[in-house]
């Protein structure tokens, strides 16, 4: 035990204020009575009164009982003070951070005085004692350190590293606790919801922090007009094709043309790309999504500092009249050293990797493809027509609460060359088939197969193949009851490449359906409207 000592002989501001020693310092000297610099007037000190005290609320039956919402938004009213049970946040996180609070305290005062007013190298972190110490008649029995979050590379660096992690882990794991109150007082206020566009786009939140919010129905921007619903039909899927014989059976090939040319769509097995790269890119787009939302706004259209790298949510928000149900990352690959300075670390190794591993599948379909075109040889050109560029996104579809009245993602063909779709188990992807065909007229669900990719003709390859080759109409319905996610890959022109029907096609003296355009002429076409189903086609066609 330190030595006991009076205070009168010593500077005590010095002590406790300029050497980072704290009201802690003080007290661990065994001081026998409160120096006089700490005696409140009377008017500052508090009379206890015997009353009940403010109420206790357990959240365990929240997704069941509105009554909790209901006791949450009473005692915000009549107390502006409660204590919750059962909020979700680990014991264990609450447990971490009182150590971490512990451990930074006993520090030793020359590491803490590091972080006050006058040394801290910023102003988002300081250690201090009392309120206002210039301002008070008295001082206050208390040291602290105050954190301001900006983001978690700021908090990694600048914050003390006896406390750090459990201050975000803290921060991070009562963010959906804090959604789910804000949701409910704001409820209470007859803000029926929180200005999605606001929210989404500016705070980084996506649907997917509205899902969190544990919203019971679906807010009125994202219910979609009746036309853009679809109808669902019995019909057989789409072609699922076994390559395991590509190398010895002919056909392999043949069945993958024939699915090109009649579907536009179709799934693969055994198809070379390892199930372990598939589950990492898997597990890397949820590490994406479960960042904090301070973090994933970085990324924004607005604060990305790439137009490669883009975070968003819906599609085209300002062109559309009711927003999708879908959150997204779009990484354009221009190098692998671009991408490693400037895609997320939470999955940048990952999607490369499924990038890289999904080349040689690439240049198999793409060869197969071109040999029934009559494209004896893919050349440098051609290679860049069919192969030039590459995009990979993440897709999130969080739960939704009447996935029924909303689209995932609208009817629409994509505007790449090939498509590699890598979709989870949950399902709710939908093709159209039979076209204009009255009745037969539908759509159907691709059933999730483990360890599949599905394939889909896009726009650009369709052009290429004067029509040979269909890009199909798809869509997307959230599920109800889970998060869903989906991984493709778009293999594109070179954004300056022009496109048109390819001279081998047209040499039989077939007529060309389509102009030749500059490719990102046609993707910026594509992206700066509502999905549309196949009208983006229309601007290429003469
Ligand atoms: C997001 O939800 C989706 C996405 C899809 C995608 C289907 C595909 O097939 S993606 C394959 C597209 N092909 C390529 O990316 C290769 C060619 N790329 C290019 O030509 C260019 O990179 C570019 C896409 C045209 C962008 O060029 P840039 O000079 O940077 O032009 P900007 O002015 O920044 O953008 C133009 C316009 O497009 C919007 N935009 C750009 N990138 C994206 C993106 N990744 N996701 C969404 N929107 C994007 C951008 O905001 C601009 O619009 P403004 O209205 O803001 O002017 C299928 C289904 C989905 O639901
Ligand atoms: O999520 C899916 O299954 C399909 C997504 C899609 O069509 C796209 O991103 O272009
Ligand atoms: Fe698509």
């Amino acid at each position: 035990m330190a030595p006991t000592m009076s205070t009168d002989s010593f500077d005590l501001t010095d002590f406790v204020i300029n050497k980072g020693n704290g009201v802690k310092g003080l007290s661990d000297l065994g001081l026998k009575s409160l120096p006089k610099q700490y005696i409140q007037p009377q008017e500052a000190l508090i009379n206890i009164i015997p009353h009940e005290s403010i109420p206790v609320i357990d959240m365990s039956n929240w997704d069941s009982d509105p009554k909790v919402a209901e006791s949450i938004c009473d005692a915000a009213e009549k107390y502006g003070f409660f204590q919750l049970v059962n909020h979700g946040v680990p014991l264990e996180v609450l447990d971490g951070v009182k150590d971490a609070t512990h451990r930074f305290f006993g520090l030793p005062a020359e590491v803490k005085r590091n972080y006050s007013k006058e040394l801290s190298s910023t102003n988002n972190v300081r250690f201090g004692t009392s309120f206002s110490p210039d301002a008070e008649k008295a001082l206050e029995w208390k040291d602290y350190l105050s954190l301001f979050y900006v983001s978690e590379d700021e908090a990694s660096a600048l914050w003390p590293s006896a406390c750090k992690d459990e201050c975000l882990e803290y921060m991070k794991r009562s963010e959906i606790l804090c959604k789910k109150l804000m949701g409910v007082l704001m409820e209470r206020l007859n803000v029926k919801e929180i200005d999605e566009k606001k929210e989404s786009l500016l705070m980084g939140n996506g649907v997917k922090g509205l899902s969190d919010l544990g919203l019971k129905s679906l807010p009125k921007q994202y219910i979609q007009p009746q036309e853009a619903l679809i109808n669902i039909i019995p019909h057989e899927s789409i072609p699922v094709i076994d390559m395991s014989n590509w190398d010895s059976d002919p056909k392999v090939a043949e069945s993958i043309c024939d699915a090109a040319e009649k579907y536009g769509f179709f799934q693969l097995v055994n198809h070379g790309v390892p199930l372990e790269v598939l589950d990492g890119v898997k597990d890397a787009t949820h590490r994406f999504f479960g960042l904090p939302a301070e973090v994933k706004r970085n990324y924004s259209k607005e604060l990305s500092s790439t137009n490669n790298v883009r975070f968003g949510t819906s599609f085209s928000p300002d062109a559309e009249k009711a927003l999708e149900w879908k959150d997204y990352l779009s990484l354009f690959y221009v190098s692998e050293d671009e991408a490693s300075a400037l895609w997320p670390s939470a999955c940048k190794d990952e999607c490369l990797e499924y990038m890289k591993r999904s080349e040689i599948l690439c240049k198999k379909l793409m060869g197969v493809l071109m040999e029934r075109l009559n494209v004896k040889e893919i050349d440098e050109k051609k290679e860049s027509l069919l192969m030039g560029s590459k995009r990979i996104n993440l897709n999130y579809y969080p739960r939704c609460p009447n996935p029924n009245l909303t689209i995932g993602v609208g009817r629409h063909s994509d505007v790449s060359a090939l498509t590699f779709l890598l979709q989870d188990e949950i399902g709710g992807l939908y093709v159209r088939v039979n076209e204009g065909k009255g009745e037969e007229d539908g759509w159907v669900h691709v059933p999730p197969i483990e360890g599949s990719l599905v394939i889909n003709v896009g726009d650009a390859l369709q052009i290429l193949s004067n029509g040979r080759y269909k890009s199909i109409e798809h869509c997307v319905i959230a599920s109800g009851s889970k998060n869903r996610i989906s991984i493709p890959i778009f293999v594109n022109p070179k954004p300056s490449d022009v496109i048109g029907p390819l001279p081998e096609v047209l040499a039989s003296g077939e007529k060309p359906k389509y102009k030749n355009i500059l490719y990102s002429d046609y993707v910026k076409h594509f992206f700066r409207k509502a999905h549309d189903g196949k009208k983006t086609v229309g601007f290429a066609e003469i």
